[in-house]
């Protein structure tokens, strides 16, 4: 643990801090430096700024804030102002290439694009060794990925997403040869500057194989296949499949594999494990969900794996069962190992709880878990960590926390879950609501560092019930050769049980009408709706309760026991009302919710189909109603889809919507062509 001193303009200050101290908190989030800012009572140009860690989270910190600010660097460094290009942007979260993070390996590094943008600063000494050891600081434990002012992300960061790059040692798309720069000198002239890829790669290669070198093999394969399931006919296999809400399986390995044949009943996969069957039977489970059938041969037999299916349709049970028999099954007994065998990254706080409930349901061979949230107890988590955790179920933000602080080593995990939308947050953010984006700023760049912590090797699932095209491609790239398993298409689909209607109404009447619709609810039943803001979800959530509803509300800005108390309250009848923002929209598993509400159409198209899967779960039915105003018409036309393929009745009125919008839109093209 070391300490160094840098001056910022004291008129930077501000970007540094933040808002609320946003910046500062994503600053040490980012580099695993402690930062603190001194008081600058005398009105000098430059504020001192002290830096608390690593060598290599110092210089990490130092690079991030030479991108926002005039940066005066003492010590070694003393006279030496460093004015990068990143100058006077504002601090945006996603910084994990500026620096080699403390948690790093060379393997930390994604691959420039050849049309990346030339550097636009001092880069005189920029060359390949320079990037090299740059990248490779902290293992000689120098420091000229700073002195040098060379900033990875001035050279375009292609396909961010691809992020685990010690995949990429066996991808096809790794580059081989070399690639050319153009980048000015310091008088604006531009000159050549060559990488030699397969050095960096085969540099990379080593590094990465040093860091995992002496870890026990991972045992994944479980599978005992049932004689009746191995004997069955191809044809066998496709009516099945095509009878179970049409399972496919695709390879997306460039391997040629056989495909595990699905099972059909719970004994057919865990035969050899009748506590599990039990617990399955405890819980009055009758089949299994067709993405169980084709999941659990799969991941039994040790591949890795993208389940997409449908909302509600036991998506859970497909990896955790597999995973507590892979946690019993390794060589290295469990006493004995350095941390988890199981990660379960999850996006919100509420589905990482409701995983852990699901985990202890099972209680499988004194299996034991924990799950590390944010605004959760802390010091508990920590207790709970030290007495030893097979299942670790987390979101990135409070993980990174208990690992920088050495509470949790990764090292140990061979089996990885990314939850359902986790990866649409890798690409976009899109699920949390206002609040919480603010509070995980620097989302992406955390899951990125826990993914670098675990060892290449792992067995990885992903699941979820909606599947763009852009996750699909980052998804991948987290994964070995896993197998692609689907139930129904992949087209963006809502749950066929859930009735959906739309009600076209204005703004200022959505209040009313919600009243109007609670007062026809009847005991038992239970409305969950959907506003898109905060500030929305909180006055609706008062109005009606000044009007005597008993109702309940969550969202980001509510205290974490708040809203834990909102959804047991919901959960227990206590409030069959509950307001929501899109914290709620996914994941979120109660069974006996009856109708949700869309008060507020969502700001993404996948948004609609998570909400209105809250309802209609586990082969029940539901009814969804969405308000739509004008403001709307730009998802018109994708709604149609959606209903249409739910075999819902489709309202006349919201075709007229969609043809309106088309046309606008096509006289806008051509108002911009002419
Ligand atoms: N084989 C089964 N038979 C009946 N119910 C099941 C079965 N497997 C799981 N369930 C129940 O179905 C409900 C929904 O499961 P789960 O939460 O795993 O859905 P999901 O597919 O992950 O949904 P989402 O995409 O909305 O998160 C849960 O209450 C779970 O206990």
């Amino acid at each position: 643990m070391g300490e160094e001193y840098v001056y910022v303009a004291t008129s930077d200050v501000g970007r540094v801090i933040g808002r609320s101290g946003t910046t500062i908190r994503n600053l040490q989030d980012d580099s695993g430096c402690r930062i603190k800012v001194f008081r600058n009572d005398d009105g000098d140009v430059y504020t001192k700024v002290q830096l608390k860690g690593s060598t290599d989270t110092i210089d990490c910190a130092k690079n991030l804030i030479s991108r926002i600010t005039k940066l005066r660097v003492t010590g070694d460094h003393s006279d030496d102002e460093s004015r990068v290009s990143g100058w006077g942007k504002s601090y945006v979260s996603s910084n994990q290439d500026d620096c080699s993070s403390k948690n790093q390996t060379t393997d930390d590094w994604d691959e420039p694009d050849t049309t990346a943008t030339p550097v636009t600063q001092s880069s005189r000494t920029w060359s390949s060794d320079m990037m090299w050891s740059s990248g490779s600081s902290h293992t000689s434990g120098s420091s000229h990925g700073f002195k040098s002012g060379f900033n990875r992300r001035q050279i375009k960061i292609a396909d961010r997403g691809r992020g685990s790059s010690y995949q990429q040692h066996s991808s096809s798309r790794q580059h081989h040869g070399t690639s050319q720069f153009n980048v000015p000198d310091s008088s604006g002239t531009e000159r050549k500057v060559q990488i030699d890829w397969a050095a960096l790669h085969a540099g990379r290669a080593e590094a990465v194989a040093k860091k995992w070198k002496g870890l026990p093999d991972i045992v994944k394969d479980f599978y005992n296949e049932d004689t009746e399931v191995a004997s069955l006919s191809y044809s066998d296999v496709e009516a099945f499949r095509s009878d179970r809400n049409g399972i496919s399986v695709v390879d997306l390995s460039d391997k040629d594999r056989l495909i595990p044949n699905p099972v059909k009943t719970f004994e057919q996969a865990f035969r050899d494990y009748p506590e599990i069957i039990d617990q399955i039977y405890k819980q009055e489970f009758v089949h299994p969900s067709p993405i169980q059938c084709q999941s659990w041969p799969v991941l039994l037999k040790g591949f890795d794996m993208v389940g997409i299916a449908q909302t509600g349709t036991g998506k859970t049970l497909a990896f955790l069962l597999p995973a507590l028999i892979h946690i019993n099954g390794q060589t290295v007994p469990r006493s004995e190992r350095s941390g988890p065998t199981v990660l379960v990254l999850s996006p919100t706080r509420e589905l990482a709880l409701q995983i852990e409930k699901e985990v202890q349901k099972f209680c499988y061979k004194g299996i034991r878990s924990v799950c590390v949230y944010g605004g959760g107890n802390r010091k508990e988590q920590i207790k709970t960590v030290g007495r030893g955790v097979e299942i670790v179920i987390a979101t990135p933000g409070r993980l990174n926390d208990l690992l920088m602080n050495g509470v949790l080593c990764l090292r140990s995990v061979t089996f990885l879950v990314i939850l359902k939308h986790l990866c649409d947050v890798l690409l976009y953010y899109q699920i949390l609501d206002e609040a919480d984006r603010m509070l995980d700023m620097g989302f992406e760049p955390q899951i990125k560092k826990v993914l670098l912590d675990i060892r290449p090797d792992r067995q990885t699932v992903m699941t979820s019930a909606t599947w763009p095209p852009g996750v699909r491609r980052l998804a991948e790239s987290y994964m070995t050769d896993p197998f692609q398993v689907t139930v129904g298409t992949l087209d963006l689909q809502a749950c066929k049980a859930v009735v959906q209607q739309v009600e076209f109404i204005e703004d200022s009447d959505k209040k009313e009408r919600v009243m109007e619709f609670i007062n026809d609810m009847i005991d038992g039943e239970k409305v969950l709706i959907f506003c898109s803001r905060k500030a929305t979800a909180d006055d609706l959530a008062s109005d009606l309760l000044l009007h005597g509803y008993p109702v309940q509300s969550i969202h980001g800005d509510r205290e974490q026991e708040d809203r834990e108390q909102a959804l047991e309250d919901f959960s227990t009848g206590a409030a069959p009302i509950l307001v929501a923002t899109d914290v709620a929209s996914r994941g979120i598993d109660i069974k006996d919710i009856t109708f949700v509400i869309n008060f507020d159409f969502p700001m993404h198209i996948e948004d609609y189909v998570h909400r209105v899967g809250r309802t209609g779960r586990a082969g029940s039915t539901g009814k969804a109603l969405t308000f739509m105003s004008r403001s709307n018409w730009k998802w018109a036309r994708q709604l149609i889809k959606i209903l249409s393929d739910a075999c819902q009745v489709v309202p006349l009125e919201l075709v007229s919507m969609a043809e309106r919008y088309d046309k606008w839109c096509e006289r806008n093209r051509d108002g911009r062509r002419y």
